[in-house]
């Protein structure tokens, strides 16, 4: 079935370390022609391509999708693409929102948008300003950086999830097909897993046991994956009783999670490959973290059940003192001048 279909036109909104390996997955299945937005890295992808290290695709230079851009095409100049997949990181707590950037691009009811992020309730904002768009849920289980601009590196394999976020303004069968139809394309070039996902919000909480609680304690402490097992009681202590508070939350919202659920995430990526989860590589290159969508909705929703989530609580918080410190750095927030208290 797959090798029959005329190719699908995608947009890729975030050429970082997830978004590569995608366009990368997309074109080699030769059932997408990419066009790729970068930010940051625009010169070096759009003069040298990416340069991939990858335990998918293997090593890979000076590659380059379809096209690459450094901004939003705009639909009403005739740019329309079949979806566009959005591999930014999320952060709505700065501007511009996710939805206002990708507006030039949407064409309302026709372009199916794909979120290949992390987080709870992300969806909720697209199907607000484009009730009559499909949203699909992009669940991405990978171990991606770019350590330099355009340079990837890919240590664990891409098996990705993909389902429909349940848009009420349309019907499920509508969604499904367009959820299956990413799957085939994205399927086709046969090096990495990509598999429909029935149950979105459940796929999305089990995720949040491994992000909400090592992303940010490994951001906060500065140390990857490998090491704060390694670092004495910080699982015992912090990792743990942190995945805990998520299970409940997950069960009060009516996910049910495997008993193993937290031992799983404990020991998902081998201890010797010292991994840095993405919200550590943020932390590392100054950038914003998408520490609203990680811990602030799982703690919003835990709490209004009435879970109580204490440590979790104090990884928001902390993880918020953070941003905030980034806000300054970048002129966001602003605060009163320094008194003079020498006499
Ligand atoms: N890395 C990983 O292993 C995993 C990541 N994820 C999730 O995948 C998503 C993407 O993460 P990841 O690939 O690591 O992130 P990266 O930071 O590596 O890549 C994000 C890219 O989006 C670009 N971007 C951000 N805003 C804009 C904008 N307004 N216009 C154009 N480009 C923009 C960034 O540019 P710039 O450099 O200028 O900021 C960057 O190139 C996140 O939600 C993350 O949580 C999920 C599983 C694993
Ligand atoms: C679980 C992990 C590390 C890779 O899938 C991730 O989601 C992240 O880095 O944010």
């Amino acid at each position: 079935m797959a090798d029959v279909k005329s190719k699908a036109s995608v947009l890729l909104v975030g050429g970082g370390s997830v978004g590569a390996i995608a366009a990368l997955n997309l074109e080699t299945g030769k059932q997408a022609a990419v066009t790729i937005v970068c930010r940051s890295n625009f010169n070096a992808v759009s003069q040298n391509g990416y340069n991939i290290k990858s335990c998918d695709h293997g090593k890979i230079n000076n590659w380059k999708p379809t096209k690459v851009l450094n901004a939003i095409p705009k639909a009403s100049e005739g740019s329309t693409f079949d979806y566009i997949v959005c591999v930014t990181k999320n952060v709505p707590d700065v501007p511009p929102s996710l939805s206002d950037l990708i507006r030039p691009a949407v064409v309302p009811g026709k372009t199916v948008i794909v979120l290949i992020q992390n987080g709870l309730n992300i969806e909720k904002p697209l199907i607000a300003a484009y009730p009559q768009n499909i949203v699909l849920s992009g669940v991405s289980l990978i171990g991606a950086n770019e350590p330099s601009p355009g340079h990837i590196d890919q240590d664990f394999p891409d098996t990705l999830f993909i389902g429909a976020f349940a848009n009420p303004n349309l019907s499920p069968q509508t969604q499904k097909a367009a959820a299956e139809d990413f799957v085939s394309r994205y399927s086709a070039g046969g090096k990495t897993q990509c598999s429909l996902d029935t149950r979105v919000d459940w796929t999305r909480w089990r995720k949040l046991v491994y992000n909400s609680c090592l992303n940010s304690i490994c951001a906060i402490t500065d140390l990857d994956t490998g090491r704060i097992r390694l670092a004495d009681d910080a699982v015992a202590h912090l990792v743990r009783p942190a995945m805990l508070e998520i299970v409940a939350a997950a069960k009060a919202a009516g996910h049910e999670l495997p008993a193993t659920v937290v031992d799983d995430m404990i020991e998902m990526d081998p201890l010797d490959m010292y991994l840095p989860p993405s919200m550590l590589s943020d932390t590392r290159k100054g950038n914003f973290i998408e520490y609203e969508n990680i811990l602030g909705e799982p703690l919003r929703e835990g709490e209004k059940l009435g879970v109580p989530m204490p440590t979790l609580r104090v990884l928001y918080y902390l993880c918020q003192a953070i941003q905030w410190k980034n806000k300054e750095l970048r002129g966001l927030v602003s605060i009163p001048p320094k008194g003079n208290y020498v006499t």
